[in-house]
């Protein structure tokens, strides 16, 4: 022991003991000692240095701690622990005070505005950090998490609140539920400029209370306050943890139906009760949603799914957890209804509820506009479809908001989309192609949703309460606008980044055998980039803070985006470029129909609508046709029907979902509104489709020129015709009809000027229906030999003509389509009589070709054989009644 020398020494108020050998320089430890001791424990820098000298002095004296048994590691450890414990407590203590003070200031004194703007563009930019992957680089991005296996999938659908934030926000608004919200929040909570951001989640619940009693529904209805601030809180304790579908949607929807209502008044002309009932459904549309929409619910044969037989099941789910809410007496706010009231109560809720479904948004949109012209307040079935238009159009609001509003809501919505088409990869599920990170991006995923999905509905109700064109249509058009520009940007940044990688395939070509080519040239697709934002896009993003900046205007290219462009995004076909609305609808595969519910004895139509799903699938429909397109790999179908098999059945044929129509159809459907009815959504595929039909059609056949000049100049044509440059709207029938036209002459025009089109004009004498020159397949060798080609071809004969029959023209993968009847149209449209009938009809002789084509077809072995033609006819017939019927096996 004798070797060693004790020192006593204290740090805090601790006393600690160390053994030094006795060479060790202990004027030095005393030194580092004595400067512990004095600055005491809150002087943390000090002590750190000391504890770290100690630390040293250990290790230099004693390197083997076998020597060392009590030693100064010992002591400077422990001394540490001290310095941590003394330090994170002082810590706590600070940011507590902080805290406090913040709050006393928040609830005393409102932040200056420039504090508090400051405040608000962190947050926001926080935010965006955290959610948008393309900025994920930072290294602030919240990754979610991977799930595991298919079952740790299913269960994480549901993202609970935690107990502890459901009881902090119980409590924090049971403090603040008496407050009085200021007139200036509550004149700001009229707008559609309400920001929810900044509000914790009580006080939001308070300002839902306050919708409440500026409505004055609390004494109108006898509404007890208790009882609306624990339906309030139970709602929000029902909203899960989920990206988008959670409690501040449901406040922002709430938000947007109350800032509608102020605008247009809208107690006096439906009255307060139908405002009751559409503010409470608003606050309940999406609750205890699981982040996962009906399509993955559907796919995935889900509890809700199974529950609700596929139809709709999530909102059934919202609605019935509403009502079971209710059932609580202390959170029933209708307690003191009567029966016939609290049934009118439900029925509208439940009506308002399950419209919600984007799977029945052209359902709803259509009838909405079939009674736009004599839209009539008193008349209730009117009045049930407005609420169920103005649920909707609160619903799908965001793009009506601000644009630092509405972009935080589109990352967290394609963070939510993004999940589930995770989740539908990982679990071998069809992956819903309009939430696919692979597929969409931002500017292409609005460009799509706003432009066929929201402004034709806000357009719509616009035409109604005309006091909202400038509140919310203009915004929405606003923001279409900026994501075209966008949108055209990613495009042109992604041709550029094609011709690099064309260049490239050349010259690799050049250095190879030929049989390595592509045999789609220069046409070929190019594997699509995985990163959602080009380079461009990005910093346009970046850059922009408001939807018409002077960058963006300069960056906007000539003959803006449009849809054709916009869906053109998506190089694989139609099912790829589908909307949530188009997609929905096919999973969805019942429809139920609440609308004019009002009496108890049953359903009405509305005069004039087209009736509901179920009641039409006694007519002649197309869904089963549509249902063999989607079981074969096929991407798209384009029918042409007779059309006396139409006039003389007396059928009516509807097409509520979009569907490719062959031009023949198309043209026999314009003007007959008697006996069938085209969606708009329809008429616009089938002008999209026509125009790249076109398009690739040009291309072919200029492939051959070899002259890059002819093949630039011919697409200028299509790009730039007139619907091209349009802004994007719902054209008329006539529109479709004289573009396409214009394109096709346009186009003639330049062929014969180029004396590119021989083959066309030998034929066009014999056969002024059939203008194969532009079709890829030239003649009928190359019909028979082409093995690629997938053809269903159901002809039909011409010297049946009055007979019952159709065409079904289907795409297989390699985007050509097999109707040869497409390209009479400069007959057609020169001579629109219904004598040209036949002479619309393709020859039997080409007829003929094509069966042969069809015979020698691998592809169409499988199908019935082409002699039992009127069999077919019959079957498909059958079909379209719901009858079993075997569908063709296309490869
Ligand atoms: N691509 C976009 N989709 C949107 C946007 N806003 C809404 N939506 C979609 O609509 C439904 C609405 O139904 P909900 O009751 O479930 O909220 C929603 O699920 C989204 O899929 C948008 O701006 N862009
Ligand atoms: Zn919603």
């Amino acid at each position: 022991m004798d070797r060693y020398v004790t020192v006593y020494f204290s740090v805090g108020q601790r006393v600690e003991a160390a053994l030094f050998r006795p060479n060790t320089p202990t004027d030095q430890v005393k030194a580092i000692f004595r400067a512990a001791a004095e600055a005491g424990p809150s002087d943390i820098l000090k002590l750190y240095n000391a504890a770290g000298q100690l630390l040293n002095i250990s290790a230099d004296l004693f390197p083997n701690t076998r020597d060392n048994p009590y030693s100064l590691q010992v002591v400077a450890a422990n001394g540490l622990v001290m310095l941590q414990e003394s330090t994170c407590a002082d810590l706590k203590a600070l940011e507590a005070r902080v805290s406090a003070v913040e709050r006393q200031m928040r609830a005393e004194l409102p932040l200056p505005p420039a504090v508090e703007e400051l405040r608000r563009e962190m947050e926001a930019f926080r935010d965006r950090l955290e959610t948008d992957e393309s900025l994920s680089w930072l290294g602030f991005y919240k990754q979610l998490p991977e799930p595991m296996s298919s079952e740790e999938c299913r269960r994480l659908q549901y993202r609970r609140k935690s107990d502890s934030v459901k009881k902090r926000v119980k409590q924090n608004f049971a403090n603040i539920c008496d407050a009085q919200v200021s007139d200036t929040i509550r004149q700001w909570l009229r707008m559609p400029t309400f920001d929810a951001r900044p509000w914790e989640d009580e006080e939001l619940l308070l300002l839902l209370q306050q919708m409440y009693l500026d409505h004055d529904f609390c004494r109108k209805f006898a509404i007890d306050l208790t009882t609306l601030r624990n339906f309030l809180y139970e709602a929000y304790k029902n909203y899960n943890d989920v990206p988008f579908h959670n409690f501040r949607h449901c406040f922002c929807v709430a938000q947007m139906l109350y800032a509608i209502s102020w605008c247009v008044d809208l107690p006096s002309k439906i009255g307060d009760l139908e405002v009751l009932i559409l503010l409470t459904s608003c606050i309940c549309h999406d609750l205890d949603h699981p982040g996962y929409n009906n399509i993955y619910q559907i796919n995935a044969k889900t509890e809700l799914a199974i529950r609700y037989n596929d139809i709709s099941p999530l909102e059934n789910h919202h609605c019935s957890v509403a009502f079971r809410l209710l059932e609580n007496e202390d959170c029933n706010i209708f307690k003191s209804f009567g029966s016939e009231d609290f049934k009118q109560v439900r029925e509208g809720m439940i009506r308002c509820i399950l419209a919600t479904d984007m799977a029945r948004h052209n359902e709803i949109l259509t009838n909405f506009r079939e009674i736009l012209p004599c839209f009539n307040y008193e008349d209730k079935a009117h009045v049930n479809l407005l609420c169920m238009v103005l649920i909707k159009v609160s619903d799908i609001s965001n793009e009506a908001r601000p644009m630092d509003i509405a972009e935080p809501w589109l990352d967290r919505l394609l963070q939510e989309f993004f999940k589930q088409s995770d989740a539908e990869k990982l679990e071998g599920l069809p992956v819903t192609p309009f939430m696919d990170r692979e597929k969409i991006t931002k500017p292409s995923s609005q460009c799509s949703f706003i432009g066929f999905v929201l402004l034709p509905l806000f357009e719509a109700l616009g035409e109604l309460l005309t006091e909202l064109q400038d509140l919310i249509v203009q915004p929405v058009r606003d923001a279409l606008d900026y994501y075209k520009r966008l949108n055209e940007v990613t495009r042109e940044e992604r041709l550029h980044r094609k011709s690099i990688v064309v260049e490239l395939m050349d010259s690799a070509h050049h250095q190879q055998p030929s049989a390595t080519q592509s045999p789609e040239g220069v046409n070929s697709p190019l594997p699509k980039s995985n990163s959602n934002l080009s380079f461009k896009t990005k910093s346009l993003c970046n850059r922009s803070r408001s939807r018409s900046t002077e960058e963006e205007t300069e960056l906007s290219i000539e003959g803006s985006a449009h849809m054709e462009d916009v869906l053109e995004d998506s190089e694989s076909g139609d099912s790829e470029t589908a909307n949530e609305v188009e997609v929905s609808e096919k999973a969805l595969k019942f429809k139920i129909s609440t609308e004019c519910s009002s009496s108890s004895t049953g359903r009405k139509s509305y005069p004039g609508s087209r009736k509901g799903s179920r009641e039409r699938g006694q007519y002649f429909n197309h869904s089963d046709l549509t249902r063999m397109v989607q079981k074969g790999k096929l991407k798209a179908t384009a029918y042409s029907f007779d059309h006396h098999y139409l006039s003389d059945n007396n059928k009516k044929l509807s097409f509520d979902s979009p569907v490719f129509l062959d031009e023949f159809a198309l043209k026999k459907f314009q003007g007959e509104e008697e006996e069938c009815v085209i969606s708009k959504e329809t008429l616009n595929l089938n002008k999209r489709n026509s125009e790249q039909k076109v398009c690739d059609d040009m291309k072919s056949i200029l492939k051959d020129t070899k002259n890059n000049h002819l093949q630039n100049e011919a697409v200028s044509i299509v790009k730039t015709s007139p619907s091209s440059i349009k802004n994007y709207k719902y054209e008329t029938e006539t529109d479709t009809k004289s573009n396409t036209k214009s394109i096709l002459s346009r186009f003639r025009q330049f062929t014969d000027r180029f004396g590119l089109s021989q083959h066309h004009q030998k034929n066009n004498n014999v056969n002024k229906n059939l203008h194969v020159s532009l079709s890829p397949y030239k003649d009928k060798n190359s019909l028979e030999t082409n093995a690629s080609r997938k053809a269903s071809t159901l002809p039909k004969s011409l010297n049946h003509r009055r007979s019952k029959g159709w065409k079904c023209f289907l795409l297989g993968k390699e985007k050509s389509w097999s109707s040869d009847v497409y390209f009479d149209q400069k007959q057609e449209f020169e001579n629109d009589e219904e004598d040209n009938h036949s002479s619309a009809l393709p020859s039997t002789s080409q007829m003929n070709n094509c069966c042969k084509s069809v015979e020698n077809s691998p592809s169409i072995m499988n199908e019935p054989h082409i002699d039992r033609r009127e069999d077919l006819i019959d079957n498909n017939v059958k079909c379209n009644q719901m009858t079993d019927v075997k569908e063709p096996s296309i490869i």
